[in-house]
């Protein structure tokens, strides 16, 4: 699969969310939402209100990450609105393939988010129930933090178990991802790229957001989990 970029909009002005998501439209393949309540994360951001206010103004789909508790609560209801993709966390979910189940059943795609320090081995029987592993490249909770690359041999490894398994399951890298770090990323085995300080810091977005897909699918076309 071609690299794709989902820029996040916690690096954006979020007094004009609607005109800096326009900035990437014609050059992204999602918007990355970051949905934040200040107890799975120390940091509060959006929610569900904002998340249909920004359905009618956005041309891409929605990639919302919920770093919130209680997911199987409210995951649901962002696939409902018409998020494009939903992604819980392994972390805080506590029913979570029916939460999967129930995010596709209401024609989202389904995502499953691993924090740095949980490792990815104990939920390779979740794969089949998820269209995108979410590897957390940062600790969550802020945007423009430094890349952890002490998560890259996880990213190989789910690279790994998605292949092994034959799986269309698409694995995102979320944090620190830049023009220095994206293509260590991809040649781990990551296809889709989260960025906010990278886009949404630079002085063109659009033209960011292009150089990091260029970036991805250099490195992609050379690394040997792709061939
Ligand atoms: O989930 C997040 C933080 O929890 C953000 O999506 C992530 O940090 C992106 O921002 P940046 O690219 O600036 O690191």
């Amino acid at each position: 699969m071609a690299a794709q970029i989902s820029p996040s909009i916690l690096s954006a002005d979020f007094a004009k969310l609607a005109d800096d998501v326009a900035l990437i439209a014609d050059a992204a393949d999602w918007v990355h939402v970051d949905v934040m309540d200040n107890h799975f994360v120390p940091n509060l951001t959006l929610g569900l209100p904002v998340v249909e206010a920004l359905l009618k103004h956005s041309a891409l789909p929605l990639d919302c990450h919920l770093m919130i508790e209680d997911p199987d609560r409210w995951a649901p209801q962002y696939a409902e609105a018409g998020a494009g993709s939903v992604t819980i966390h392994v972390e805080a979910a506590k029913a979570p393939v029916r939460t999967l189940r129930t995010i596709r059943a209401a024609g989202a795609r389904a995502g499953l988010g691993i924090n740095p320090a949980t490792p990815v081995e104990p939920y390779e029987d979740l794969l089949g129930e998820i269209d995108m592993l979410l590897l957390m490249t940062v600790e969550p909770g802020f945007g423009g933090q430094r890349f952890l690359d002490v998560v890259l041999p996880k990213v190989r490894r789910a690279r790994e178990m998605i292949k092994g398994r034959d799986l269309p399951v698409w694995l995102q890298v979320d944090g620190g991802v830049s023009a220095e770090t994206i293509e260590r990323c991809a040649d781990a085995g990551a296809d889709v790229f989260v960025a906010g300080n990278a886009v949404y810091g630079s002085g063109d977005p659009a033209e960011a957001v292009r150089a990091l897909r260029g970036k991805a699918e250099h490195a992609t076309s050379g690394a040997a989990w792709s061939r």
